[in-house]
C-alpha cells in the first residue's frame, strides 16, 4: 500500500509526521477523490508511527469511506479538533512534512496549534522518490491520455481553422479532450503567428491567417493522470526562416528523444536538445527546459533541464519539448511524452511530427 510505503520512507528520512491537504499527492496515497476545499480546512494527518487520519468538513460525509476520520461542521474551530488529533498521534513537535500547495493561513494556523513546536519541511522532497516511478497501471492511464490527444490531433486538421479565433480553436479542442477523456490537464494554447513567439501564449482574439504557424499544446486526463502535447502547424506556406526553425526544432526533439536511457541524468537529455539548437545558431531562443515529468500533475519530477540532477530510471515518465521562440516572427516547439521502457525512452504520445501544411 502506498500509505505504508511513504511512512516508512519519511520515518527513515527522520520526519515525525506529515500534513496533506487536497491535491494529487492526497489521491496518490490515498485513493481519495477530496476536491480543493478552499478555505474550510481538510488535511491527510500522518505520523511516522504509522498513525493516520483525515480531518475533513461533514460536507464530505459522503465521499470519504472506509477511511479513518474525523469530520467538523461549519461552526466549529477545525484547528481544535486537530490539536486532538496530533495529541492522540503524539506529535507536538519535530519535523513536519507539509503539502507544498498549503494555504498560507491553515499552514499559520498550524504552527500555532503546535505552540511554535514544528520545523516544517517540503512534502515533495520525500514523495517525490515514490511518485517519479510509475507502475503498469499508471503508464496504461497515461498511453491512454495520449492517445486521446493524438486523435484530437487528427481531428483537428480537418477542422476549417483559416479565420478561427485563436481563443474558439482552444474551446474546440477543449471540448473534444472532455468529449474523449476524463478532462483536460491544463487548457489549451493557441499560438499563432508573432503569438508563437511566447511559449506561454494565453490564446486571444487573433484570427488565423494563411502563412502562420501555429503552436498547439494541450493534454487530456484519464483516471487522474496527464498528456501534453505540442504540435506546430502551418496554414500554407510559411516564410523560409520558420521552415529551417521547424526542422532545427525537429532534429533537436529526435535526438533529446533518442539520448533517453536508464542510468543517465536529465539534464543530458536536455543537453542534447539544446546543443542541437545551440549548433544551428538558435540557442538564445530556446527559453526553456527541454521537459517536465508528466503523471498525475502536469508538471512534476524529473525536470528535464540544465539542472536535472535526477538519474533516469524504468518507469518515470516526462515530456520533451524543445523549442525556438523568435520575437516578432513566431515559433515553433514538438513535443512528445515519453516513458522509460527497458532501459530506453518510448513515445506515448504518436500524432505526427513532419510538418503539415494545411
Ligand atoms: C501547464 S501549462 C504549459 C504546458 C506546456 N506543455 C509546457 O509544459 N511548457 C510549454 C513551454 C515549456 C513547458 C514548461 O515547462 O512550462
Amino acid at each position: 500500500m502506498r500509505l505504508d510505503k511513504f511512512i516508512s520512507l519519511m520515518k527513515g528520512k527522520g520526519f515525525d509526521g506529515a500534513l496533506i491537504s487536497p491535491g494529487t499527492n492526497l489521491y496518490y496515497l490515498t485513493g481519495l477523490h477530496i476536491h480543493e476545499a478552499g478555505e474550510r480546512l481538510t488535511l491527510l494527518v500522518i505520523s511516522s508511527d504509522g498513525n493516520y487520519r483525515l480531518l475533513a468538513p461533514s460536507l464530505y460525509e459522503n465521499v470519504v469511506r472506509n477511511f479513518p476520520v474525523t469530520f467538523w461542521r461549519d461552526g466549529e474551530n477545525p484547528y481544535e479538533k486537530l490539536a486532538w488529533i496530533l495529541a492522540e498521534f503524539e506529535l507536538s513537535s519535530g519535523k513536519l512534512l507539509v503539502e507544498d500547495t498549503m494555504r498560507a493561513d491553515w499552514l499559520i494556523n498550524i504552527f500555532r496549534v503546535g505552540n511554535r513546536g514544528f520545523e516544517f519541511y517540503s512534502l515533495s522532497s520525500v514523495i517525490r522518490e515514490l511518485r517519479m516511478r510509475k507502475d503498469h497501471r499508471e503508464i496504461d492511464y497515461m498511453k491512454h491520455a495520449a492517445k486521446v490527444v493524438d486523435r484530437v490531433f487528427e481531428e483537428l486538421l480537418g477542422w476549417d481553422l483559416l479565420g478561427m479565433r485563436e481563443s474558439e480553436l482552444a474551446l474546440k479542442i477543449e471540448l473534444e479532450i472532455r468529449e474523449l477523456s476524463d478532462g483536460i490537464s491544463f487548457e489549451p494554447i493557441v499560438a499563432s503567428g508573432e503569438n508563437a513567439a511566447n511559449p506561454h501564449h494565453a490564446p486571444g482574439n487573433r484570427r488565423l491567417r494563411k502563412g502562420d504557424m501555429v503552436i498547439l499544446d494541450y493534454g487530456a486526463k484519464w483516471r487522474g493522470y496527464c498528456s501534453d502535447i505540442t504540435r506546430t502547424i502551418a496554414l500554407g506556406k510559411p516564410n523560409e526562416k520558420l521552415l529551417e526553425i521547424y526542422e532545427v526544432v525537429k532534429d533537436a526533439q529526435e535526438r533529446a528523444y533518442k539520448s533517453v536511457r536508464a542510468g543517465r541524468k536529465a539534464r543530458e537529455i536536455d543537453a542534447a536538445a539544446r546543443e542541437t539548437i545551440a549548433g544551428a545558431g538558435y540557442g538564445d531562443y530556446f527559453t526553456h527546459r527541454t521537459g517536465h515529468g508528466l503523471g498525475l500533475d502536469v508538471h512534476e519530477e524529473p525536470f528535464i533541464g540544465p539542472d536535472g540532477e535526477v538519474v533516469l530510471e524504468n518507469g518515470m515518465t516526462f515530456t520533451i519539448e524543445p523549442g525556438i521562440y523568435v520575437p516578432g516572427l513566431g515559433g515553433v516547439r514538438i513535443e512528445d511524452d515519453v516513458a522509460v521502457i527497458d532501459g530506453r525512452g518510448k513515445r506515448l504520445t504518436r500524432a505526427e511530427r513532419e510538418l503539415v501544411i494545411l
